[in-house]
This record gives C-alpha cells, structure tokens and sequence, in this order.
C-alpha cells in the first residue's frame, strides 16, 4: 500500500471463514463501555485478518477525531491475528510498528481495519495493514514486526483456555 495520500482502494467482497480467538481482559479485544477498543477479528477465506470496527467517541484525541495511539491500538490487534493463523502453537510479541497516519480517522463511523497474508520467517512476523474509511480512503497504513515466544511466557495453561472464544463471526462477507 503505497503512502500517497487521498487514495481510493479498489475493493472486492471477501468472504469470512472464521474469528480470531479473542481475551475479555486484552485492552484490544475488551469491548466493555469504556474499558477498551473491542475488536473482532475475522479470517477470510483468501488469508487476510479483517475488522469492522465502529469507532467510539471516548477514544479521540481532537474533538471529533480518534487519537493516534488508538490507531496504533487497531493495528497492533489486527496485524497480531496474522500470527495467531502462522504460529497458532505460540504467542507472538510485538517489538517494531511503523504507522503512517494519510487521513484523519472521526469517530462515530465504521471503519474496516485489514492485515496482509502474512510469512513466517523463524521467530520473526512481518505484517503489513492498511485502514480503510466508509468511502474506501486508505486512511492509515502500519507495518508491524512480531516475535513468537513460547505461549507458556504470556499465557498459563489455564489462561489460555478460559481466554478463547469461539463466538461465530459477526459477518460472512467483508469488503476491501
Ligand atoms: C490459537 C490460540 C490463540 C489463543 C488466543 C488467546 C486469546 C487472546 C489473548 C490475548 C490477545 C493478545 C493480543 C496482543 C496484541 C498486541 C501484542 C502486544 O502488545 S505485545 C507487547 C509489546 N511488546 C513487548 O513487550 C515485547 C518486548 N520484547 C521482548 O519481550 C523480547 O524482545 C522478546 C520476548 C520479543 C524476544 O526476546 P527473547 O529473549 O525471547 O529473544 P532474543 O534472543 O532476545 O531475540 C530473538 C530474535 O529477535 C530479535 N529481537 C529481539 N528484540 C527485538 C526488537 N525489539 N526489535 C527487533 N528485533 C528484536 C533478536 O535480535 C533475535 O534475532 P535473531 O533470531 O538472532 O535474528
């Protein structure tokens, strides 16, 4: 995605084959009234990590528009679910994210937020995303670089299992 800005993307429908396990106690998944963003995380059948996502009042920074570091927020969710699909037997950290902020993002409109089919290079991942606003402006792009660790180091035995949902997704198409 190039970092020219007022670009339009070109979209297509893709279609939603499943959801990113999600935590009620991770600041990006919790969706309580003012307790964290709340994102939902689904996989397309074509390997991209995709989210609708309504963005609320209480996470602007300018009146009227959402604050940067929730941004960063966005991505470091939705670029993570791409290790989640990669090194599912592991927990990925995030040590490097690079976010070129193009368009103003207001609040009180649905975004989409999109990670790349992503690789696996040892421990490392390297995910590029991209948001989109309602009228398919590339607003925000972000590169975020993640190493795998043993998922004992993030997450007990316990934690893990009571932390994975299986709720269906939302929505069984999604565009982009
Ligand atoms: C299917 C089931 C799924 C279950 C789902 C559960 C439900 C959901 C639950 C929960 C949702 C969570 C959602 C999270 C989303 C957001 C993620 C975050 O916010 S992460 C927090 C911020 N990041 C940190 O705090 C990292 C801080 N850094 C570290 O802790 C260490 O650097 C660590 C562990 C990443 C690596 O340390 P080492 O000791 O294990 O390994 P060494 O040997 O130091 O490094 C390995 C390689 O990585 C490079 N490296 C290490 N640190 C680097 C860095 N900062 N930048 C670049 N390279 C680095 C090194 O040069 C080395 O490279 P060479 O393999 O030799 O080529």
């Amino acid at each position: 995605m190039s970092a020219e800005r007022n670009v339009k993307a070109e979209t297509k429908e893709h279609t939603v084959t499943g959801q990113i396990p999600w935590s009620e106690t991770c600041f990006g998944c919790n969706g309580g009234p003012n307790e964290g963003v709340g994102l939902r995380l689904a996989v397309t059948d074509d390997g991209y990590v995709a989210c609708r996502y309504f963005t609320k009042e209480c996470h602007q920074g300018f009146p009227g528009f959402v604050h940067g570091g929730i941004i960063a927020s966005y991505f470091d969710e939705v670029l993570w679910g791409q290790t989640v699909i990669l090194a599912p037997e592991a927990s990925a950290m995030t040590v490097e994210m690079n976010i070129r902020y193009l368009s103003a993002v207001k609040t009180g409109q649905e975004i989409r937020v999109i990670a790349k089919p992503a690789k696996v290079e040892g421990r490392h991942i390297y995910v590029e995303g991209f948001l989109l606003l309602p009228d398919d402006t590339v607003a925000v792009t972000a590169k975020a670089h993640y190493i795998t660790v043993k998922k004992s180091n993030t997450l007990t035995e316990h934690e893990n299992e009571r932390m994975k949902h299986g709720e269906e997704p939302a929505y069984r198409t999604i565009r982009f």
